[in-house]
């Protein structure tokens, strides 16, 4: 038995199924999680010493690539200070500044301690701000698992096939309406439906959390004037596009200005950070200088703040997103030439430093009704087949592919032969 094995084993009886988050434990793709030991760069390591080049990369915060220095030496140097204070400290300020000059739809901004929390408050915002119940998000998106959120979400649910979670109050969800994502006509449906009810809506930007789908041309232009015809508030939930699509996030790659953006991910640098902000009319609403309440013990960590800001202060250096996108479109387009040599139908979307790829001969996947008609079954022996070879991608077929700085074309070039090999065995 390997140790990875025997650690999933001793696992299984203390925590359920073994992991910490449901996707992890590979229910989407079958056969028992592998169990990590450590990262460097592009490559994770199993708890038997085998290395994976990895594109999950912690579902996103490792866009440096994993134990990069300039973040390892922040957190040292701030832990050496003091782990928490339950008080106000400058870094949460300079984070704060930093996250405000790169998305500077963001004039105000809260720390929370994941992108869960950022998404809930952001909502429980909308809703004191503009007095209504209602809000609007899309089948396939998932943004965190809030009890109102959880109605046909996307990622884990929708992996573990119960989009509608048990224990959530039938009460919380009917607020929760759901249209079809790139689908301006549904939206607007619901909008007249709905006329003066409507908080807000919320969106993945780029969805990741149904595999890569991005934004059809024009749909979060029309999401913004609808909003603004409507008077509701648009969120963009930037947890995972937030710095990725773009360093000023899908916000600045599609040039479409929310009302309130969520954070999560690489805002940390690999430490549990989330935020929200936007207008500073609106987050003034906020407790204490509003009457809207939110609060948490951890929340602005000190030692989390420096991870992020070294993070970002990395990541904002020049030349480092073109190279993000052309390590993404090399890796996209192989997959896509290598699926057509073997006659595998395969396609294929990106978005800045995250791709995924679907089996099926759709020419397009625009929404989760297409995402839903793709071969899960084929993903499952195509991971399973990468991951043998030593890459290790993202165990389930509606989860993104993420790139990050440390992929080289050695990396890349051996991911593409394991696919080639793959894509000639499936
Ligand atoms: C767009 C978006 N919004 C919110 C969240 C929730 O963030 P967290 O609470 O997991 O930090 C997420 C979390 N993403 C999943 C993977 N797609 C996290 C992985 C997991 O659940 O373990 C997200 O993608």
């Amino acid at each position: 038995m390997t140790k990875s094995a025997q650690l999933f084993q001793q696992a299984r009886r203390t925590i359920p199924g073994g992991v910490n988050s449901p996707v992890r434990a590979f229910a989407g793709v079958g056969g028992d999680p592998v169990f990590m030991e450590r990262a460097d760069g592009a490559y994770i390591f199993d708890a038997d010493g085998k290395a994976y080049i990895d594109y999950v990369g912690s579902w996103g915060p490792m866009i440096l690539g994993h134990n990069h220095a300039s973040i390892r030496e922040a957190v040292v140097d701030a832990a050496q200070r003091g782990l928490s204070f339950g008080a106000p400290t400058e870094s949460e300020t300079t984070l704060s500044e930093l996250v405000a000059e790169l998305v500077p739809s963001m004039e105000m901004v809260r720390m929370v301690n994941s992108g869960t929390e950022a998404t809930m408050s952001a909502i429980r915002l909308a809703r004191g701000y503009s007095k209504r119940d209602k809000f609007i998000k899309f089948e396939g998106n998932y943004h965190g698992h809030g009890d109102c959120l959880l109605v046909k979400a996307g990622s884990g649910a929708l992996t573990l096939g119960e989009p509608n979670s048990p224990g959530v109050p039938a009460d919380f969800a009917k607020h929760t309406l759901t249209c079809t994502y790139n689908d301006l006509d549904s939206v607007r449906q619901t909008f007249e439906t709905y006329p003066d009810e409507v908080a807000c809506i919320i969106v993945e930007p780029v969805s990741g959390n149904m595999n890569c789908v991005p934004p059809q041309p024009g749909f979060l232009q029309g999401l913004r004037a609808l909003c603004d015809e409507f008077g509701a508030l648009l969120i963009f939930d930037e947890v995972m596009t937030g710095f990725r699509v773009a360093l000023g996030g899908a916000q600045a790659y599609y040039d479409v200005k929310p009302d309130l953006t969520t954070l999560g991910k690489i805002v940390g640098g690999g430490m549990p950070v989330g935020a929200f902000g936007g207008r500073r009319d609106v987050m003034e609403y906020l407790a204490p200088t509003g009457p809207v309440y939110q609060a948490g013990t951890l929340a602005g960590n000190p030692v989390a703040m420096a991870a992020g800001f070294a993070c970002l202060s990395e990541l904002r250096q020049p030349g480092n997103h073109d190279y993000l996108n052309s390590v993404t479109k090399q890796l996209a387009d192989g997959f896509k030439a290598l699926a057509d040599k073997h006659g595998i139908p395969l396609a294929t979307n990106r978005a800045g430093a995250m791709f995924g790829f679907f089996f099926t001969d759709q020419d397009t996947v625009t929404c989760f009704k297409d995402v839903q008609q793709c071969d899960t079954e084929r993903f499952k022996r195509f991971f399973h087949l990468m991951l043998e070879q030593g890459i290790y991608l993202a165990p389930s077929a509606f989860e993104a592919c993420f790139t990050c700085l440390a992929h080289g074309q050695k990396e890349i070039d051996a991911t593409l032969a394991a696919a080639d090999h793959a894509f000639a065995t499936l």
